[in-house]
């Protein structure tokens, strides 16, 4: 596994390390040691897998609240999405930054996304779907969100959105802490 850093601290783009043979290839995604190594947290409690019909689709921006702030690492495991992350913690040096990552099927990619940020996805496909680990159990009662055109942000999504839970519309404009 190789661990590239991102703008963001300590959120890290995984590529694994495919060992190709005339079957085929094998690689590692997920190896509890050598992400420890890294200094990343390898405590995953859930493994999630959401499907989207439609290109256009936005899921986010999602976060738990402590003491259920989770750890994720997303796979896009069919079709194409932009990835988006904001950085909420106020004592983080990249402090409500946003930065974008463009995750595709077989591109043996993953992002590693830190306690403390929100996340959120844009399919770019038809038929994309993402699969995800999660350090803390699913809590309703903790979710928190981010609008996906707050204005405190500016996120640059890469296409227009026209799929979208009422939820996810809804999200208030965010207010610092
Ligand atoms: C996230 C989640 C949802 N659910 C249920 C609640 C609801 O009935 C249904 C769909 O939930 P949502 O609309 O919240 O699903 P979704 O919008 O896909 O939520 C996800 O979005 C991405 C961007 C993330 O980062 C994830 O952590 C998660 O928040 O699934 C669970 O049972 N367990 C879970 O862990």
């Amino acid at each position: 596994m190789r661990f590239i850093p991102t703008t963001l601290k300590d959120a890290v783009l995984i590529e694994a390390e495919p060992r190709e043979d005339h079957r085929g290839w094998f690689e590692r995604t997920f190896c509890m040691e050598e992400m420890a190594g890294a200094g990343l947290k390898t405590g995953f409690v859930q493994h999630n897998s959401s499907y989207n019909h439609a290109a256009g689709t936005l899921r986010g921006m999602h976060y738990q609240r402590a003491p259920h702030s989770e750890v994720k690492v997303i796979t896009c495991t069919r079709g194409r999405i932009q990835d988006v992350i904001i950085d909420l913690r106020p004592d983080s040096p990249t402090y409500l930054k946003w930065e974008g990552f463009d995750l595709k099927a077989g591109d043996h990619r993953q992002l590693y996304i830190p306690e403390g940020f929100a996340h959120g996805y844009l399919t770019l496909e038809d038929a994309t779907a993402v699969s995800y680990l999660v350090s803390a159990a699913y809590t309703p009662g903790a979710e928190g969100g981010v609008r996906w055109d707050d204005p405190a942000f500016g996120i640059d999504w890469a296409a227009e959105v026209s799929v979208i839970s009422e939820k996810d519309a809804a999200w208030p404009d965010f207010q610092p802490a």
